[in-house]
């Protein structure tokens, strides 16, 4: 990717310090972060945060989206409602490269609470820079669009 895409963020209250961590990591590698919250540590829902991202993707605000949650998976449950997002909940590297070269996932979702931070930045690292295989992949995600 490169200093021209903007990567929108979110997180629920179960993700606030990955949410941060991998803001200034990115925001260190030159990228644009465009963070919607949550900005507090009070209880909230974590499919607004989803809505939330999915229209900054939709509307063309970012290309590339995190998603972060306690676990991971009710927000990429909630992300997954919108036809245009390819969200891929993901623990380990292997995950984060396969969910772009297999997968084209346009959105990297990870557990605040299950993912340690320096997992959690490679594998950030590893969703940016892997392209898009194509080919047979192509056909598949065709398939669900
Ligand atoms: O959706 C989840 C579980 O599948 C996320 O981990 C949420 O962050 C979690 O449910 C929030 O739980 P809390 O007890 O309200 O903090």
């Amino acid at each position: 990717m490169s200093s021209h895409d903007v990567i929108v963020i979110a997180s629920d209250h179960g993700a606030l310090e990955m949410k941060a961590l991998l803001k200034q990591h990115m925001e260190q590698k030159g990228l644009t972060v465009l963070d919607l919250g949550t900005h507090g540590t009070e209880s909230v829902d974590y499919p607004d945060f989803a809505d939330a991202v999915a229209g900054a993707l939709k509307d063309g605000r970012a290309s590339r989206g995190v998603l972060l949650c306690g676990s991971g998976i009710g927000i990429s449950i909630a992300a997954n409602r919108h036809r245009h997002v390819r969200a891929a909940l993901v623990h380990d590297g292997y995950g984060a490269r396969m969910c772009r070269e297999h997968n084209d996932a346009n959105v990297l979702v990870m557990g605040g609470r299950t993912t340690g931070p320096e997992t959690a930045k490679d594998c950030l690292d590893l969703f940016l820079s892997t392209p898009f295989a194509g080919g047979r992949h192509a056909r598949r995600i065709e398939k669900m669009s």
